[in-house]
């Protein structure tokens, strides 16, 4: 049991709404991208890699957004559907807009980094009459991200999904995300995620994230706890706050506080982990499992995520990390 409660009555589970995207993750690793020659194509964007998460999890997942008019806006969504993601709410953008792209750099397995290619791209001219109330009305739960609050029209077409969901009973998930690129300020930045996690019922999100997100408050020592009431003081019900290699914490409103593992991981690169971590917490949680379960099942897939290549194409399916946290408890470890 969580302290959450999904409407079993909507036909939908999990809507994801925002940024469908291209990554590019180069295929020479452990060296600069300087060096790097070729790359594989795969689905990426933060919201767009954990709505696969979900589907693969046998949840009926659906995504709105926007996608360009173009032969990589095609690919995303052929993806989408090939992994049985109702994509009847995505749109494709003819205004001339661009696929985003983000290429990764992977210099070691610790040392990895991303540039991406934000320029008048198709997710962020989401609008609000795209976002439809019976669509949001009929989801389990929405998921937010933090880039799609960065320009308009897609912040106030995000604003608008957060409106119907509260309107409608519908569970609100907000990973942060943030993504230096589309933003123009730390207090524009600020500001606007505060007007979103304001709405939200679960925040997950790094220390660096929350840091930024209250970069208005007095939070000086960054102490998990004091931003955990900060936000139960509006509507949170659970904040989820990641440390990388160091496992996450998360609280709930009714005072818990509960410790997340990290399980062993041959690592290949770090990125992937957020999105891996969110599918799969958000999956547990929506089965009821308790907090603490659901982080489990969220480090696990995290780590068998960032010990592989890509992050859309790795997330895994129940039965891997089943086999995945038996193999970790039985001392066979990763292979
Ligand atoms: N090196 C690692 N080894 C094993 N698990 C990891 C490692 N790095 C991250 N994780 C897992 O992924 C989760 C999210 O990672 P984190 O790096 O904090 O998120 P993000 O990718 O959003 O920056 C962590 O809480 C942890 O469970
Ligand atoms: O979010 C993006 O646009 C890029 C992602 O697809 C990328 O793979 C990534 O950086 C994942 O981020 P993380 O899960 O927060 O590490």
């Amino acid at each position: 049991m969580n302290n959450l409660t999904f409407d079993s009555r909507k036909p939908m589970d999990f809507i994801a709404i925002g940024r469908l995207c291209i990554d590019l993750n180069a295929n020479e690793i452990n060296r600069p991208m300087e060096e790097v020659t070729t790359f594989t194509k795969y689905v990426g964007g933060s919201p767009a890699n954990i709505a696969i998460g979900l589907s693969r999890l046998g949840m009926k997942t659906g995504f709105i957004g926007r996608v360009a008019d173009d032969q990589m806006g095609r690919f995303i969504v052929n993806y989408l559907k090939q992994n049985q993601i109702d994509t009847s709410q995505v749109i494709v953008d003819r205004s001339g807009s661009v696929t985003g792209l983000t290429f990764t750099e992977i210099k070691s397995p610790t040392d990895c980094s991303i540039l991406m290619y934000r320029e008048n791209t198709a997710d962020l001219r989401l609008e609000p009459n795209d976002v439809k109330e019976e669509t949001i009305q009929n989801a389990k739960a929405i998921l937010i991200t933090g880039t799609a609050l960065a320009k308009s029209p897609s912040r106030e077409a995000v604003f608008l999904a957060l409106d119907y969901a509260n309107r409608h009973g519908v569970v609100t998930f907000f990973d942060l995300d943030y993504r230096p690129y589309t933003w123009t300020s730390a207090e524009e930045t600020a500001i606007y995620y505060k007007l979103a996690a304001e709405k939200c019922d679960v925040l997950i999100g790094t220390r660096e994230e929350f840091d930024r997100m209250e970069h208005f408050d007095r939070n000086d020592r960054h102490d998990d706890a004091v931003t955990a009431r900060r936000w139960f003081d509006c509507r949170a019900r659970i904040v989820l706050i990641k440390h990388g290699k160091n496992g996450s914490v998360a609280y709930t409103n009714d005072g818990q506080c509960y410790t997340g593992r990290v399980f062993p991981a041959k690592v290949v690169k770090t990125f992937g982990a957020g999105d891996s971590y969110a599918a799969a917490l958000i999956y547990g949680l929506m089965q009821g499992w308790d907090i603490a379960k659901a982080m489990e099942y969220g480090a696990a897939a995290a780590a068998i995520v960032i010990s592989s290549h890509s992050c859309s194409e790795a997330m895994p399916t129940v039965e891997q990390i089943e086999r995945y946290i038996q193999q970790c408890r039985s001392g066979e470890g990763v292979r």
